[in-house]
C-alpha cells in the first residue's frame, strides 16, 4: 500500500505555504503567476518569448486572499443570504434595477391601451405619437435597467462564488487523509464544479428573475382587477387552478429528475477522473474497450437523467401555454361581449390580453427558477456538509508550536486501525533516539507505512500517543510539526511547474543556491544541466516528463530544501536500474545524515544500512535490533534476509517477502526499545 499516495506527500509546508493545487496557477497560497520568471518560457521558442511575456504582463494578478490559510476549522456560515450579503453595494444596485425593470415592463400594455382608446379611436394623432414615444422610452429604460441588473447580479455572483471556491478549497487542504480515502475524487470535483455553478446560476440570474417575475405577477393581477374586477376574477379562476395542478406535478417530477442529474454527474466525474488517473494501467492492460464501455454506461445514466428532465419540461412548457391560450380564448369571448355591450373599451381589452400574457410567462419561468433554486439549495447543503466536516487530524485549540526538535521519537502504547474495530497496530511502543535511522521491515500489509504515517501525524492513534521530544503530536501546531517532519512518499508526486518549483516546494522563496545544494546532494545536476531551461525547465503534470528514478530524486531534493529534523521515508517499491538505484540510495544516505529517520524499507539492502531494524508483523513490532544482532538472533529478519540474499545472488533483487511465504517459528515479542 502506498504510504502517502496521491498528492499528499511532500514535506508539507508551514502556515501560508500549505500545498497548493498545482504550481502553475495562482492557487490558494496566493502565488503571483508572474513569479515564474524565465521558467515560464522554458520550451518556448525564443521568437515567441516576447509575445508570451507581453501576454503574461496583461494577465490579471490575483493577490493572496484577505484571510490567509489557517488550520482552524471553517467557522463561517454558509447560506444564500450570507453569499448575497457579502457585497451589499452590488446587492442594493441589483435590487433597485430589478424593481425598476419589473415596473417598467408593465407600462407597455397601458401605453397600448392609451394609444388605441385616446389616440386611434379618438383620432388624436398627438396622443398616438406621445403614447408611441413613451412606449419607446419605456423599452429603452427597461433595457437599461435590465443591463444594470444583469451586470450587477453577475458581478455579485462572480464575487460570491469566487469567495466560496477559495473557502471550499482551503477546507479541502485542511481535511485529513481519511477524507480522501472515503470520498471519491469525482464527488469532490462535483462540489467544486456543478454545485458551485448551480449557486452561481441562482445568484447571477435566478434571484433577479424570481423577483422580476414575482413582482410582475403581483402587479399584473392588481392591474387586471383595476381594469375590470369581474373579468379579471373570471379569467384567473379559469386559468389558475389547472395551472396550479400542472405546476405541482412538475415540481415533484423535476425534484426527482434533478436529483438524478446530480447523482449521475457525480458518477460521471468519478469515472472520468479515475480513468484519466489510471490511463497508463488501462492502456498497459489493453482495457480501453472496457473503460469506454464503463464510461458509456455512466454517460448513458446521465443522458437518461437529462432525458427525464427534458421529457417533463416538454410536457410542462406546452401544457402551461395551452392553458394560457385557453384563458385568452375565454377572455376574448367574455371581453368581446363586454366591448359589444360597451362596458369595456377595445383598448382596455387589448391591454387585458397583453397583461394576461404577461401573467403567464412568469409562471413558467418561476417553475424553472424553482428547480434552479432546489438545485442550489441541495448544492448548498452538500457544500455546507463539506465545510462543516471536522478533519480527523486537527489542530487542538491550545496547540503550541513544536520547538526546534532534537528528533527523539516515541510511540507510547499506540493502537490504530483505519477501521477502529480492526486495528492494524496494537499497543505498539518504540523509542527512537535523535539522529537514529530506523528501518521498518515486515510482510506486505503488516502496518509499516501506517506506523510511519502516525509519526508524520497523517492519522492520530486510537489509543496511546506519538511524541517528538516529549511533545504529544496532538498538542503541537500542524504547521510547526510538518516543518520539522519531512515526508518522502512511496510514489513521489510532482506538480506541473518548473523543476525549481518542485524542489523548493516547501520553501518557495529560498535562494537558488539552496536549490542547487539540494540538487547536488541528491545527484540531480546531470538532469538539470541536460534540461533546456535548467532549474526553470517546466515539468509535465505529475512529473510525467521525467523518469521514475528522477522523480524519486526530485522528491528527496525537496526534503533537502525543507530541512526537517525528522525524515519519514517510504521507499519506492518500483524497480530501478542498478545505476539509478545506487543514486537513489546514495541520496537517501545523504538525506538521513544527522537526522532522525523512519525508513519503510522494501529492500533489505536499505535496511542493512540503518542504525536499527524493526520488524513489523501481526500488529506489532516483533523484532528490534541492529542488522547484525537480528541476523545472529535467527528470527524473522534473519529468514527474510537469507531469502533476499539468495534472490539477489541469483540475480533477482526482491522486496520483502509477503505473508504467503513460510515464516520461522514465532519469535517472542522483543521489547521494541
Ligand atoms: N487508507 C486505508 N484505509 C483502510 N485500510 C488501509 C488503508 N491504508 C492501509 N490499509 C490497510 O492497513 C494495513 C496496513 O497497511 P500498510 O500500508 O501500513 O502496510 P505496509 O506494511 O506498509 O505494506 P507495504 O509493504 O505493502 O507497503 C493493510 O491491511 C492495508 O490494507
Amino acid at each position: 500500500m502506498s504510504m502517502f499516495g496521491g498528492g499528499f506527500g511532500g514535506p508539507g509546508g508551514g502556515p501560508g505555504s500549505g500545498p497548493v493545487g498545482g504550481l502553475s496557477g495562482t492557487g490558494a497560497g496566493g502565488r503571483d503567476r508572474r513569479q515564474g520568471g524565465p521558467g515560464a518560457f522554458a520550451g518556448i521558442p525564443p521568437e515567441l518569448a516576447a509575445g508570451v511575456a507581453a501576454l503574461e504582463a496583461r494577465e490579471p494578478v490575483h493577490p493572496a486572499p484577505d484571510e490567509p490559510f489557517t488550520q482552524a476549522p471553517d467557522g463561517g456560515r454558509l447560506s444564500l443570504w450570507s453569499l448575497l450579503s457579502g457585497r451589499p453595494a452590488l446587492l442594493v444596485a441589483a435590487a433597485v434595477a430589478v424593481l425598476v425593470e419589473a415596473l417598467l415592463l408593465q407600462s407597455g400594455p397601458y401605453l397600448v391601451q392609451v394609444g388605441i382608446d385616446h389616440g386611434i379611436m379618438a383620432r388624436d394623432v398627438t396622443v398616438l405619437i406621445v403614447a408611441a414615444a413613451a412606449f419607446l422610452a419605456s423599452v429603452g429604460l427597461t433595457a437599461l435597467a435590465s443591463a444594470i441588473r444583469i451586470r450587477q447580479s453577475g458581478r455579485l455572483a462572480a464575487y460570491a462564488t469566487r469567495d466560496l471556491r477559495v473557502r471550499v478549497f482551503a477546507q479541502l487542504q485542511r481535511l485529513s487523509l481519511d477524507h480522501y480515502t472515503s470520498e471519491k475524487a469525482g464527488v469532490t470535483l462535483t462540489r467544486m464544479t456543478s454545485d458551485v455553478e448551480a449557486l452561481q446560476h441562482l445568484l447571477s440570474e435566478g434571484f433577479a428573475q424570481f423577483l422580476i417575475h414575482g413582482l410582475t405577477m403581483v402587479v399584473v393581477t392588481t392591474i387586471l382587477v383595476h381594469y375590470d374586477a369581474t373579468l379579471a376574477l373570471i379569467t384567473l379562476a379559469l386559468v389558475v387552478p389547472p395551472l396550479l395542478l400542472l405546476t405541482l406535478w412538475f415540481r415533484g417530477a423535476a425534484d426527482i429528475g434533478y436529483r438524478r442529474q446530480r447523482d449521475t454527474i457525480a458518477a460521471l466525474f468519478t469515472h472520468l477522473s479515475e480513468s484519466l488517473y489510471g490511463v497508463r494501467v488501462i492502456t498497459a492492460h489493453n482495457q480501453q474497450d472496457r473503460s469506454v464501455t464503463g464510461h458509456r454506461e455512466v454517460v448513458g445514466d446521465y443522458r437518461d437523467a437529462n432525458d427525464h428532465t427534458g421529457r417533463i419540461s416538454a410536457l410542462y412548457g406546452p401544457g402551461t401555454s395551452v392553458i394560457g391560450l385557453l384563458g385568452l380564448a375565454a377572455l376574448l369571448l367574455i371581453g368581446g361581449h363586454m366591448v359589444l355591450d360597451g362596458t369595456l373599451t377595445i383598448g382596455e381589452l387589448t391591454a387585458f390580453v397583453l397583461y394576461l400574457n404577461a401573467f403567464f410567462q412568469p409562471v413558467q419561468q418561476l417553475v424553472q427558477l424553482y428547480t434552479n433554486y432546489q438545485q442550489a439549495r441541495a448544492a448548498l447543503g452538500k457544500l455546507r456538509g463539506l465545510l462543516g466536516t471536522v478533519p480527523a487530524v486537527r489542530e487542538a485549540p491550545g496547540a503550541i508550536p513544536l520547538p526546534p526538535a532534537d528528533g527523539a521519537i516515541e510511540l507510547r502504547g499506540v493502537t490504530f486501525g483505519y477501521d477502529p474495530d480492526r486495528p492494524v497496530l496494537r499497543d505498539v511502543s518504540l523509542l527512537i533516539a535523535p539522529g537514529e535511522t530506523i528501518a521498518c521491515v515486515g510482510p506486505t500489509g503488516a502496518g509499516k507505512s501506517t506506523l510511519a504515517k502516525l509519526v508524520a501525524r497523517l492519522y492520530d492513534p486510537d489509543a496511546g500517543s506519538v511524541l517528538i521530544d516529549g511533545h504529544d503530536l496532538r498538542d503541537v501546531t500542524l504547521g510547526s510539526l510538518h516543518r520539522q517532519v519531512g515526508v518522502v512518499p512511496q510514489e513521489p508526486f510532482l506538480f506541473a511547474g518548473t523543476l525549481r518549483d518542485n524542489i523548493a516546494f516547501a520553501r518557495p522563496s529560498v535562494p537558488d543556491e539552496v536549490v542547487w545544494a539540494a540538487v547536488d546532494a541528491v545527484g540531480l545536476r546531470d538532469l538539470v544541466d541536460r534540461s533546456p531551461g535548467g532549474l526553470h525547465t517546466v515539468l509535465h503534470e505529475r512529473g510525467q516528463s521525467v523518469s521514475s528514478g528522477e522523480r524519486q530524486l526530485i522528491a528527496l531534493a525537496r526534503v533537502f530544501v525543507a530541512e526537517p529534523r525528522v525524515v519519514v521515508l517510504d521507499e519506492a517499491t518500483s524497480s530501478l536500474d542498478l545505476r539509478s538505484e545506487l543514486r537513489v540510495e546514495a541520496a537517501i544516505q545523504r538525506l538521513l545524515d544527522g537526522r532522525t529517520a523512519i525508513l519503510v524499507a522494501h529492500r533489505l539492502s536499505t535496511a542493512r544500512r540503518a542504525d536499527r531494524v524493526i520488524v513489523v508483523d501481526d500488529g506489532g513490532i516483533v523484532e528490534s535490533g541492529t542488522h547484525d544482532d537480528l541476523l545472529t538472533a535467527g528470527g524473522h529478519y534473519a529468514a527474510m534476509y537469507s531469502t533476499w540474499e539468495s534472490h539477489t545472488i541469483s540475480g533477482t533483487d526482491v522486496a520483502v517477502p509477503d505473508r504467503s511465504r513460510p515464516r520461522p517459528a514465532a519469535h517472542p515479542r522483543s521489547p521494541a526499545h
